[in-house]
């Protein structure tokens, strides 16, 4: 586990808080409400990677945090199992219902996400209320077993001590699995869900585990709340305590310190209104809407930029060190020349009465440049997303490397190198420049869930090795200068080269290339034509989409044309460039003249 000198500074007082506190204060009442804090905050780390992190606002993990509770009170009260082993169930119960949830929420996002997260907490609500022989409706179950020292059950302070240590591990795990590839691919799935898996990043998986490890931290803190209770019923499950999780994530910001300003905040307020529920219910609305206007970062972001107002030393920007060496694919990786990598036969996709890809034959060889171009609509961008697999052709085979790709998802595509970059741009634009080019190394990093998860040496070690490598693909792109500044704000230009270097960092035998020069000018575009040979020269053949027709000319090997979604010529750029019907395609007439020809494709 990596800790810099602030955190575990942090850290040591708060294990220090935790262990005085129950010491100090000796209110029941007072002590109730650390405990409280405690299965807040947990509820609200583990709900922090699926809304924060990954963008998936749920409002049913009541029902997760009811999994939980009632799996603790049937295996103790009902089933005599060992309180402590029905405490580790209740999270491994709550974690199965989070794989549940989440697969409906694959296929739907937004407000029909919150739609299904709703549906999923009511249908809870309901079978706990309703399936009394079971569950005990609003008589409840008694005689839920706490888990007990030394043959005595946890007193007041111990369960204070108990859930700090809990909320300390949640903290330095979520933490550690969130700034390193876990991390960065929940916000790549976040911010741009295509290019996510354009890069190698499976969005399937990363929405599962981030379900996954929210409903685990919410099914342990239902489990802790009835076997502290010693008794759980059906009123403890409603659509407020979903709510007051979401906004706990939501009013303390997505920052890993974030749930833990929710939790403090919120539960004191909780304790404090108790008294008036209809306030109760007032205050939570205002404060949502607060937050969703007026923090779009929370309060721990507020409280993050104040500090570094006052505080200029935090606001300073870590020094990156320099890439060990010049970037280069490896070995493995280079492949001979001449040789054909990818062949497409009848490849074929309409769109009810348009067809965009009308049966292409087309065959791209290992090391040299092609360029597919075609006036608007011939379909280039349709076929690039066939190759790429973010479009499902209907017909036709695709042979990459020796595999068919067709129906592969595009995280394999990637994996099996064919990489690519999009005419709009798609980065992930809240996240560092660094950040996008290791999030295109992800496919390449080894270390497993719970190396990340525990910050073990070798997750460690191959992150070092991914800035190093990353840093170095900036570098051959003449972006090193730039690596801490986030994406978004880099000028239009720099944007598409860093798109580029995220595309590089998957290590791609073939790179697609959408309209890399659209918005650059004509210096710009001068330059990316000495990186695209920079590209080829490195082994990685390129299929290039373009409209300018000088970049097109100066650096490809071979020219596809497409009109209409059908091939109508290919070969050496010259012999394209003379052939009648392409000619004929891009003026729309039968006598172009060839000024007119480059006039035309070079405005396209
Ligand atoms: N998802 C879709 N649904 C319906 N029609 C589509 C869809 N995607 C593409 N098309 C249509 O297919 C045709 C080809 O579009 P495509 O974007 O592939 O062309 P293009 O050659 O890349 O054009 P441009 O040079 O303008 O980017 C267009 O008529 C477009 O409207």
């Amino acid at each position: 586990m990596q800790f810099g000198k602030g955190h575990a500074i942090g850290v040591a007082l708060a294990i220090a808080a935790i262990a005085l506190a129950p010491v100090l204060v000796t209110n029941g009442f007072y002590l109730k409400v650390l405990f409280l804090i405690g299965v807040n905050y947990l509820a609200a780390a583990g709900l922090n990677v699926l809304v924060g992190h990954t963008g998936q606002k749920s409002l049913g993990h009541a029902g997760l945090f009811a999994v939980g509770a009632y799996t603790a009170a049937l295996l103790t009260a009902r089933l005599g199992w060992n309180p402590w082993l029905a405490f580790v169930a209740a999270g491994a119960m709550a974690g199965l219902f989070g794989v549940l949830i989440a697969l409906p929420a694959l296929r739907v996002r937004g407000p029909a996400l919150a739609m299904v997260t709703i549906g999923f907490g009511i249908v809870v609500e309901k079978v706990v209320s309703e399936w009394q022989d079971v569950f005990g409706g609003q008589a409840g179950i008694y005689g839920v077993v706490p888990p007990s020292i030394g043959g005595s059950a946890l007193n007041d302070s111990q369960w204070v001590w108990f859930v700090g240590a809990l909320a300390i591990v949640a903290h330095l795990t979520i933490r550690a699995l969130l700034r390193g590839k876990y991390g960065r691919a929940f916000m790549a799935v976040n911010t741009a869900e295509v290019a996510a898996e354009s890069v190698g990043v499976s969005v399937y998986t990363f929405k599962v585990l981030a379900f996954v490890i929210s409903a685990v931290t919410c099914g342990l803190a239902g489990a802790l709340i009835a076997q502290q209770n010693q008794y759980i019923n059906s009123d403890f499950i409603n659509f407020s305590l979903s709510i007051f999780f979401l906004l706990i994530v939501l009013f303390g910001g997505s920052s890993v310190y974030g749930p833990l300003v929710g939790a403090v905040v919120l539960t004191l307020l909780d304790a404090f209104l108790a008294r008036w529920p209809t306030a109760q219910h007032f205050t939570y609305g205002a404060l949502l809407l607060f937050a969703l206007y007026a923090m779009p970062d929370g309060l721990s972001g507020a409280l993050g930029r104040l500090a570094k107002k006052l505080v200029p030393a935090l606001a300073r920007k870590p020094v990156l060190p320099a890439p060990t060496t010049g970037w280069k694919l490896r070995a493995a990786e280079r492949l001979a020349a001449d040789k054909p990598l990818l062949q497409t036969r009848a490849v074929y996709k309409a769109y009810g009465g348009v067809v965009p890809t009308n049966n292409i034959d087309m065959e791209l060889t290992t090391g040299h440049i092609h360029s597919l171009i075609g006036p608007n609509g011939a379909g280039k961008t349709t076929l690039l997303n066939i190759l790429s697999g973010i479009v499902p052709p209907d017909r036709g085979s695709i042979e990459f490397a020796g595999q068919s790709i067709v129906h592969m998802v595009p995280n394999r595509i990637c994996a099996i190198g064919l990489g690519r970059t999009f005419q709009n741009l798609k980065l992930f634009s809240d996240m560092s420049v660094l950040d996008n080019v290791k999030v295109g190394l992800h496919r390449h990093m080894r270390a497993g869930f719970w190396s990340c998860l525990l910050g073990l040496p070798n997750a460690q070690r191959e992150e070092r090795a991914a800035r190093d490598e990353a840093l170095q693909i900036l570098d051959f792109l003449g972006l090193l200068d730039k690596a801490d500044e986030v994406a978004g704000s880099l000028p239009y230009g720099l944007q598409r080269r860093l798109e580029l270097a995220r595309a590089l960092a998957t290590h791609p035998r073939l790179l697609l290339l959408d309209e890399p020069a659209a918005g650059l000018n004509p210096q710009e575009t001068q330059d990316l034509i000495g990186v695209i040979a920079k590209i080829r020269d490195l082994g990685i053949t390129v299929l290039l989409i373009e409209h300018h027709m000088d970049l097109v000319m100066a650096i490809s090997d071979h020219v596809i044309v497409l009109d209409y979604g059908e091939k109508i010529a290919e070969g050496k750029p010259g012999q394209v460039q003379n052939n009648p019907r392409v000619i004929a395609a891009y003026l729309g007439t039968d006598e172009p003249d060839e000024d007119d020809l480059e006039l035309e494709a070079s405005h396209g």
